[in-house]
């Protein structure tokens, strides 16, 4: 019996994280971790629901809201099997329609949004298919895995054939690959430690309490105040000495020289990547950069917007770290896209993962990255963050710093009944 989805719920939920400065950094000093959060009721006989969201950070929340809604009559009435017996065609129609395109495409509200219900989707078929996503994912043959992808726009970087290539080099030894995460987990740095609004005592101790968890890469936020940068960076490395690696994010806080002459200053701390030194759409200012602060990678993601912007950011070596992000781009299957073209141009792919919810869906991605499509750890990691796991049903588990592959079947973002009624902006508890 083909699952028919029959009501779209949408909630806008907040969580005042700005309170306590979690999540702060030099461009976004007060986030409050929001996710614009949809249910895709249907009538399968266990009552299966797909829930997915998209990340924001408070005031605007709504605004993905209302997207959500714009976009919903695209899914309401239709069959899940009428989607995943063609995902590439699925998501062509998700971001295809021809008035809603104009106020994208495929970027900004309008793209978010379509994340939100695009990963829903993803969550509703793993659901069905009784299995954690990442499994289905790597279960799937080159051939199935490339028909999820929209090519559009990106051949002349990435051809189909290419890509199936890409994947049958690591067909025959992905269960070696399975085990090994069932074994030891994907490896994490943390975020944590290093918000721009915490204490030095409080780095200091967070730094001390992720060591001990066994992390042995953390990320501070650096464009504040260059000084101020220079005396966290201190004393980071005082706490975690010069063996851990240490990344620097900047937030798009600087122009592109301001950004390599600050470089030239905190290269005493010997970062292994700097993060949006600039405007995330400044792909031949982060090709600049790049080039002057190399061997330190430029690293950026978490506000490119889609796998277009990604192949440019490729072409143009401007990125030596790829930070793919769960619902800036428009669900699982363009991040599929941005996957294999990063292969195939050799650059390592470090999930965005500082947000509510994101820790929980790129463990997925990145175990699909390893499995079917790079077959390499080397200089990966997924980033995590220590914030609101509690809210979910299917929780990340870190261990030894690194993420288990989840066992629960979806995509790891159902949030808790009762946390979505507290958190729901502006009538829940939380916020009266
Ligand atoms: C406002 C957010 O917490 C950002 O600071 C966060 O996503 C960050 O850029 C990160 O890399 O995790
Ligand atoms: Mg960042």
């Amino acid at each position: 019996m083909p699952t028919t989805i029959t009501r779209i719920d949408v909630k806008d939920i907040r969580f005042p994280t700005s309170k306590s400065l979690d999540g702060s950094d030099a461009m976004n000093p007060d986030p409050d971790y929001s996710a614009a959060y949809v249910i895709l009721k249907t009538d399968h006989p266990n009552g299966h629901e797909g829930h997915g969201i998209t990340f924001t950070i408070g005031r605007g929340n709504e605004l993905c809201v209302a997207a959500v809604e714009s976009l919903s009559y695209l899914l309401k009435g239709k069959t899940l099997e009428s989607f995943t017996q063609n995902m590439g065609a699925f998501w062509k129609m998700m971001t295809g329609d021809s008035q809603l395109r104009w106020v994208g495409p495929e970027k900004g509200v309008i793209h978010l949004a379509t994340a939100a219900l695009v990963n829903a989707v993803w969550d509703l078929y793993a659901k069905v298919a009784g299995k954690p996503l990442w499994k289905p994912l790597t279960d799937m043959s080159p051939e199935e895995l490339v028909s999820c992808v929209d090519f559009t726009y990106i051949t002349d970087a990435l051809t189909q054939e290419e890509a199936l290539e890409i994947l049958k080099k690591q067909q025959s030894t992905k269960q070696k690959r399975i085990a090994e995460l069932m074994e030891t987990g994907y490896p994490a740095y943390t975020t944590s430690a290093g918000w721009l609004g915490y204490s030095d005592d409080k780095m200091r101790r967070l730094c001390q309490e992720a060591k001990e968890q066994g992390f042995d890469h953390l990320k501070i936020k650096v464009g504040s105040d260059l000084r101020d940068d220079v005396r966290r960076a201190t004393i980071i490395r005082e706490e975690i000495g010069p063996n851990l690696r240490l990344m620097m994010d900047a937030n798009q806080k600087w122009d592109v020289d301001e950004a390599i002459a600050n470089m030239e200053v905190l290269k005493q701390f010997d970062p292994w990547w700097i993060e949006e030194p600039t405007s995330p759409d400044d792909i031949l200012g982060h090709a600049k950069i790049a080039k002057a602060v190399a061997p330190i990678h430029v690293a950026t993601g978490e506000h490119c917007h889609n796998r277009i912007m990604f192949k440019q950011l490729m072409q143009a070596n401007a990125i030596g770290i790829c930070q793919i992000d769960s619902c800036r781009l428009g669900g699982v299957n363009e991040i599929i896209a941005v996957l294999l073209m990063a292969a195939k141009f050799k650059i390592p792919v470090c999930p965005h993962a500082g947000g509510v919810g994101l820790c929980e869906y790129v463990q997925h991605l990145s175990m699909l990255d390893y499995v079917s499509i790079t077959g390499s750890l080397e200089d990966r990691i997924i980033e995590y963050v220590d914030h609101l796991h509690e809210h979910f049903l299917d929780p990340v588990v870190i261990k030894n710093g690194a993420y288990m592959p989840p066992t629960m079947a979806g995509y790891s973002i159902e949030i808790k009944e009762q946390s979505l009624k507290a958190y729901e902006f502006p009538n829940g508890s939380i916020w009266q």
